[in-house]
């Protein structure tokens, strides 16, 4: 039997689980278990920022008392769940847009493109017309790889040969989208130029031209990162919010030897949407970001899986 979406985050998470593991034994909750849990909270990706302040309200609530193993991973789940809350935001098209044009942005190899390949599919299953547009036409692989999840999903791929001006493709898309009352506009784009003054030419040449067209265009700017680079995903927002007005993000590779607990350090550190999750290269991977149930995979809390995998594997008729 697939592994549940929630044991997948989980079995994903456990490489940052792992690194929490090893302070939850029963012990008393003196400076120096502090100071030790502190630093696994840093190993374990959270970054030094939200590690410090779990600790300080750890100091606050239960210095001195004894703990268990069980005590302290839902303490933590609490903490984690409430820096993850106010960025949980689910990407919903604007249904007063024809088409919400979403510019994909990222380094190559995160994920971009079988992440709007999920995203094709997932919202043309809610009904919505869905275009998707070739836009790394660098890379001649990114606009096969683009057709490929275009024949999966039933959604049309508008592609040029390689080296087309991607601008001028999403002008066309955005045209054709806008003729056919398409629902929602997801283009690709190149990850990596030469350098970082070409891929700012190149994003800002899409989005001006794009708003020759509607000056509100695009309506999103999506950044996707993997999971598996660790702190360096910080960087990557740094660099792309330099480039483009970053509306949302998107964290794939959460399955595997994913290093989850750098999803936190991104929501302290941002504040920006994290609008889903990737949790593997299927179709179907891509799943809205749930504060509650990410903190509990991450402190490797078993039981609240239980009633995650039942609700999904074996749904109810009703
Ligand atoms: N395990 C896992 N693999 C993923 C996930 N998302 C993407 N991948 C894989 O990561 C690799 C890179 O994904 P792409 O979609 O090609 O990445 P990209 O950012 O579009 O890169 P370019 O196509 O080079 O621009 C592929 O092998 C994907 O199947 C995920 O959530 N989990």
């Amino acid at each position: 039997m697939a592994l549940g979406f929630f044991s997948r985050l989980k079995q994903g998470l456990s490489r940052s689980t792992q690194k929490l593991g090893a302070v939850f034994t029963k012990r008393k909750l003196d400076e120096a278990a502090l100071e030790d849990l502190e630093e696994h909270l840093i190993a374990a990706d959270l970054g030094p920022a939200v590690a410090g302040r779990v600790i300080d309200s750890f100091r606050a609530t239960r210095f001195g008392a004894e703990v268990t193993d069980d005590e302290i991973r839902a303490a933590l789940s609490e903490e984690i769940a409430r820096v993850l809350q106010p960025v949980a935001i689910p990407f919903e098209p604007d249904p007063a847009l024809k088409p919400h044009v979403v510019l994909m942005v990222g380094v190559n190899g995160t994920g971009k493109t079988t992440t709007i390949g999920k995203m094709a599919r997932y919202f043309s299953e809610q009904g919505k017309k869905v275009l998707m547009v070739a836009g790394d036409t660098f890379r001649a692989a990114a606009v096969e790889q683009l057709q490929v999840w275009g024949e999966r999903t039933g959604t049309p791929v508008i592609a040029g040969k390689p080296g087309a001006d991607a601008a001028g493709l999403a002008f066309e898309a955005l045209r054709r989208g806008r003729a056919e009352g398409a629902d929602l506009l997801l283009i690709d784009t190149a990850g990596r130029l030469h350098n970082k003054g070409a891929l700012m030419e190149e994003l800002a040449k899409i989005i001006r031209v794009m708003k020759k067209f509607d000056e509100t265009a695009p309506h999103s700017v999506i950044l996707v990162l993997d999971a598996t680079t660790g702190q360096n995903a910080l960087e990557q927002v740094r660099v792309f919010r330099e480039l483009v007005n970053v509306t949302g993000l998107i964290v794939t590779k959460l399955d595997g030897s994913a290093r989850g607990g750098v999803v936190v350090a991104l929501a302290d550190a941002f504040k920006l949407p994290v609008h889903a999750v990737g949790v593997g290269e299927k179709a179907e991977d891509l799943r809205p970001f749930s504060a509650e149930d990410f903190a509990r995979g991450l402190v490797g809390k078993a039981e609240v899986s239980t009633v995650a995998e039942v609700s999904e594997e074996a749904p109810t008729e009703d």
